[in-house]
């Protein structure tokens, strides 16, 4: 089988025409082609205003990328990049109205919430999987969607590794595990290689798995969102119909000053901030059980405090959540009376309150009827 190169899938979509009649292959609108061990993923960049006309575009840009041979997959989207000009985010919303450009609805998921961080490795990935955990050890139906598209973790955490089935072609079913609904970037494609992706490329994959995912019923999705304030995070929070936003940090000045930079870009476009959660707050020994506060605890707390943001609780750093973690076990699994799943389940509670005040808060906006 041939190695499937970019050239070779450019020149398979020069039989697709643009809605202007432009062969795809040398239209602006091509935003950029990945390959990846025989898989495809493009992006299409247009005016908002015109998806309609380029779905058919997008459809056939998939077959057509499929047809070349070595091609396993293919996902082709359509985004809409934000204009230069469109910055520092959208007017804010009418009272009652969805935010403009909120233009992802996710059918048969009641609230969406984002687990971010403002920088790398503070532990989102855990939390994410532990919080989903949580909030179904309340009686909830939950499912977790791994938008770390740079460093999916998904797989890892939830020892999940196969590949999704299709429905209908194109609609993908969740992998369960531990009663969770999962999807994951991971899932679709090989742990190690490495993934370029250009800026419009993320919140196309991500819209994909939103979308053409059959999720649910749910009662809540928790999206472990890549790390990092940029333009990807910022799209997604602007896109996303999101109840709201999760912000993990560390107690470390630096992290602190990141998720001050997560807390400004959410409320910049109008998501609700459920709230911060301290992650490796304090260290527990794993054979004395005593508790240092190496990195001077409460960082985030006050933090919270100072931005006007519920505080959702803290998370010890403990030997075990690493290796459980690592092991494809959530600590909530693999032991769930330990104290460090009972600071799992505190945040869980206090984010489904959070939740129900976001979610009750938008039900109070005012409704106009015309008669
Ligand atoms: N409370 C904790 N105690 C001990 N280890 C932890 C804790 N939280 C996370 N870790 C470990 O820290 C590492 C980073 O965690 P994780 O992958 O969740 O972070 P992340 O913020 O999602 O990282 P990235 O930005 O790279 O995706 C992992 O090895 C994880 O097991």
């Amino acid at each position: 089988m041939p190695d499937v190169t970019e050239d070779l899938v450019r020149s398979a979509l020069a039989k697709v025409r643009t809605p202007e009649g432009v062969p795809l292959s040398a239209s602006p609108a091509l935003a950029g082609i990945v390959v990846t061990s025989g898989k495809v993923y493009l992006s299409i960049n247009i005016d908002e205003a015109q998806a309609r006309a380029w779905e058919n575009v997008r459809g056939e840009a998939e077959a057509a990328a499929r047809s070349v041979p070595g091609v396993t997959s293919a996902l082709v989207a359509l985004t809409a990049e934000r204009k230069a000009a469109a910055r520092p985010g959208p007017p804010p919303p009418a009272p009652g109205a969805p935010a403009p450009g909120r233009a992802i609805e996710v059918p048969g998921v009641k609230s969406i919430i984002a687990v971010a961080s403002g920088k790398g490795g503070v532990g989102k990935s855990t939390l994410s999987i532990n919080l989903a955990l949580g909030l179904r050890d309340l009686g909830l139906k939950v499912g977790l969607l791994d938008a770390d598209i740079y460093g999916p973790s998904v797989p890892r955490l939830s020892g999940v590794a196969q590949k999704p089935e299709l429905v209908d072609g194109k609609t993908m079913l969740p992998l369960e595990n531990f009663g969770l609904q999962l999807m994951s970037i991971g899932f679709l494609v090989e742990e190690e290689t490495p993934m370029i992706w250009r800026g419009p490329m993320v919140m196309s994959a991500i819209s994909q798995m939103l979308r053409e995912v059959k999720w649910g019923p749910l009662d809540v999705l928790v999206v472990d969102m890549p790390p990092g304030t940029g333009d990807a995070q910022l799209t997604m929070a602007q896109q996303v119909n999101l109840t709201g936003a999760v912000i993990v940090s560390t107690p470390q000045d630096l992290a602190l000053i990141d998720a001050r930079r997560g807390v400004a870009m959410f409320q910049r476009v109008n998501v609700p901030i459920l709230g911060v959660v301290e992650n490796m707050a304090y260290f527990v020994c794993p054979h004395c059980g005593g508790r240092s506060e190496i990195f001077g605890h409460g960082g985030a707390h006050q933090e919270a405090d100072k931005l006007g943001v519920p505080f959702l609780g803290e998370i010890p750093l403990h030997m075990r959540i690493r290796e459980m973690s690592d092991a494809g076990l959530p600590v909530l699994v693999a032991d769930p009376q330990s104290a460090e799943a009972g600071a799992y389940r505190a945040v869980a509670r206090e984010v489904k309150a959070a939740i129900e005040r976001a979610s009750g808060s938008a039900r109070k906006a005012p409704r106009i009827v015309i008669e």
